[in-house]
């Protein structure tokens, strides 16, 4: 992705550009160093939902996979790799850039399959196969899908090593939203209204600061079904064996939803799904068991209060930050009924809570 701007003259330009390289160099051996620690993969493990996910998609597709070639994009303990060989391939690819890879290839040992799961310890980018696969299986989600662009490295892969008439694990990613409101939302507010009980000097200037400051983090957190106030509504869906780069990288989807009945919209809630062939759906849905990921809380400046019925409609953009790709920028844009139309940005980056 290009940061700077036509007007600039090629030498500035070069110099703009080795600078943006370096960043972008520094904040991915922050990102692989991340990988390379082991409590961010027994967090992964310890998700059953998204584990056993993956293990019956490539276990009940056996046939897909017997005696064929599998590429692992983003391996980690080699997890995906061993299901694959448990379902008969014949070959994995399992590429992995973080200094993980020094286990995986432990792992691989231990259940006696180093004939056929290859550890390859490089970026996917850099990596190269003396053939192309049958099959690409990739965990690349990141909270709200998006988080970390781990995508753009499958759908590289895809482009570069899966064969024409190959198969994509998952094949399919959605986003959905919804909005909500929040229970918790006053008792968050309530310490500026009480420094004047305990302490006898008042802040409650402090709470419209206080709104912006939760407005504009994002918050990672399971929430009650009950919070829901509308039926959710895709913004985003993708076929990962035909999807292009740019349609990954801008989401952008009108919305419209009719409220269940009376309550205080506070935010919106995001949640996704992906789907693999034979009918098998991971999801991260509210309405069902939790998974690591939870969900996406945007919080609102100003809650406002709805009827059923009540109509909330409006758009959301979600794209890679400029200077820092790994994370997010979100706009949000709502409007209730026929009343103004709100915007509220937001930055997805290391300070989520
Ligand atoms: C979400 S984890 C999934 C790990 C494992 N597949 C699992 O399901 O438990 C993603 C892994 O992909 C690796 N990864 C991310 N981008 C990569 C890239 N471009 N090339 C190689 N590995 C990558 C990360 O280091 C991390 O270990």
């Amino acid at each position: 992705m290009s940061i700077f701007h036509r007007s600039i003259k090629p030498d500035t330009a070069t110099k703009e550009s080795e600078i943006s390289q370096t960043k972008k160099q520094k904040m991915d051996a922050d990102y692989f160093e991340n990988y390379g620690d082991i409590a961010i993969h027994e967090e992964m493990l310890r998700d059953k939902i998204r584990t056993n996910a993956y293990r019956m998609a490539i276990l009940k597709n056996y046939k897909k996979f017997y005696g064929k070639t599998v590429l692992d994009v983003g391996a980690g303990t080699g997890i995906l790799s061993l299901f694959c060989v448990q379902a008969g391939a014949k070959k994995v690819y399992a590429i992995e850039a973080s200094e993980m890879a020094e286990q995986t290839r432990r792992i691989v040992k231990e259940n006696e399959m180093e004939e056929r799961i290859e550890i390859i310890n490089c970026k996917v980018e850099e990596a190269e196969l003396s053939e192309k696969v049958d099959i690409i299986v990739s965990e690349w989600m990141g909270y709200n899908l998006l988080y970390e662009s781990m995508l753009e490295s499958v759908l590289f892969a895809r482009d570069k090593f899966l064969k024409k008439d190959g198969h994509m694990f998952p094949d399919r990613a959605s986003l959905y939203i919804a909005p909500i409101t929040d229970d918790d939302y006053t008792d968050r507010l309530c310490i500026w209204n009480d420094v004047e009980d305990f302490y006898k000097v008042s802040m409650k200037s402090m709470i419209p600061y206080a709104r912006r400051c939760i407005s504009k983090t994002v918050q990672i957190m399971c929430i009650p079904q009950e919070w829901i106030q509308s039926h959710g509504c895709q913004i985003f869906t993708s076929n990962l064996k035909t999807s292009s780069l740019s349609e990954i990288q801008k989401v952008q989807s009108n919305f419209e939803f009719k409220c269940f009945g009376h309550s205080t919209i506070h935010g919106f809630v995001t949640w996704f799904t992906v789907e693999f062939p034979d009918d098998i759906t991971l999801t991260t849905s509210p309405y069902t068991d939790e998974t690591h990921w939870s969900q996406t809380v945007l919080h609102i400046r100003d809650p406002f209060n709805v009827e059923q019925d009540t109509t909330i409609n409006g758009s959301i953009t979600i794209k890679p930050n400029d200077s820092k790709p790994r994370f997010l920028d979100i706009c949000l844009v709502h409007k209730k009924d026929d009343g103004h139309e709100k915007i509220e940005t937001f930055l997805m980056d290391e300070h989520l809570t």
